[in-house]
């Protein structure tokens, strides 16, 4: 399916599979266009929905930039249609869902597994910011896993709550950069933030600020209190990534290019992408 040749979709070009989740906003349906038998993902958004939380101009923006960002670590949007109650938006189907699953499945992944993800999102990232894009959000439940394993941020305007939506994830602060948390404004850098707790929770299996209460979270996030377990599986040059990532001062983080180029990513990233 070349989705930029057709000019007007509509349902009648789909036949509407299974659901695979929903948000406040609508739901998402695997989806097969009739005529090329292509696979995508139907993310179904209801108009009254879009007025009365006033989302025109943020999913207009949203859907223009999505539709020029072209990566394959970025989950596509191919297109969108409308009919008189509903905005449907024609994405990229990731086969294996979503990469929180699996984490959840396997509590923690290798050493090899989690410096390709970095690597990947780095890469997103990298590609991203040189388009002037920055808000990625790359928040876990945003992670996605194609037929091949590949990692692909899918940028939920609205998240997507799926049954298996583990709890920490509504709400959690556990992925505030330090000036986020302390209301400083931010910038592309913490993105790099979000990396290091990602990193650290692929192999550890939870977030390194992980505490009881929302409080103790924020403080731990405002002291950068890092505390690497004894474990035998997470090498020095992972801690060393980790702790060049997890810096309070956003302008003396381990920038994107150097991420690419450091030791554990070298040694451990396969760059199937
Ligand atoms: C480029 O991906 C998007 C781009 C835009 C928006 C969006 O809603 N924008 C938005 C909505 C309302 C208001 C303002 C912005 C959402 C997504 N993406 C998603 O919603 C992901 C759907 S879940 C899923 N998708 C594929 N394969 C799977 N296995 C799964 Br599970």
């Amino acid at each position: 399916m070349d989705p930029n040749l057709q000019r007007e979709w509509s349902f009648n070009d789909f036949e509407i599979g299974k659901p695979l989740g929903k948000g406040k906003f609508g739901r998402v349906y695997v989806a097969r266009e009739v005529k090329s038998k292509f696979v995508v993902a139907l993310k179904v958004i209801y108009k009254e929905q879009i007025e009365k939380y006033k989302l025109h101009h943020q999913l207009r923006r949203e859907v223009e930039i999505q539709i020029i960002l072209k990566h394959p670590n970025i989950l596509r949007l191919y297109g969108w249609f409308h009919d008189s109650e509903r905005v449907v938006l024609i994405l990229e189907y990731a086969h294996n869902g979503e990469l929180y699953k699996e984490l959840s499945k396997r509590h923690h992944f290798s050493e090899k597994e989690a410096a390709t993800y970095i690597l990947c999102l780095t890469e997103a990232l990298a590609y991203c910011h040189e388009k002037h894009v920055i808000h990625r959000d790359i928040k876990p439940e945003n992670l996605l896993l194609d037929h091949e394993g590949r990692l692909k941020i899918a940028d939920f305007g609205w998240s997507v709550q799926s049954k298996m939506k583990r709890q920490t994830m509504c709400g959690t602060l556990d992925y505030l950069a330090p000036e986020m948390v302390e209301n400083k404004g931010h910038d592309y850098a913490v993105d790099n933030w979000t990396l290091g707790i990602l990193c650290y929770e692929f192999l550890y299996g939870a977030p390194p600020f992980e505490a009881e209460s929302q409080i103790d979270t924020f403080q731990r996030i405002k002291n950068v209190d890092l505390i690497f377990p004894p474990s035998p599986l997470v090498s020095s040059d992972a801690k060393n990534l980790i702790r060049r990532l997890l810096v309070k001062d956003s302008s003396r983080r381990i920038s994107l290019q150097k991420i690419m180029e450091h030791p554990w990513i070298i040694k451990n990233a396969n760059s199937i992408g």
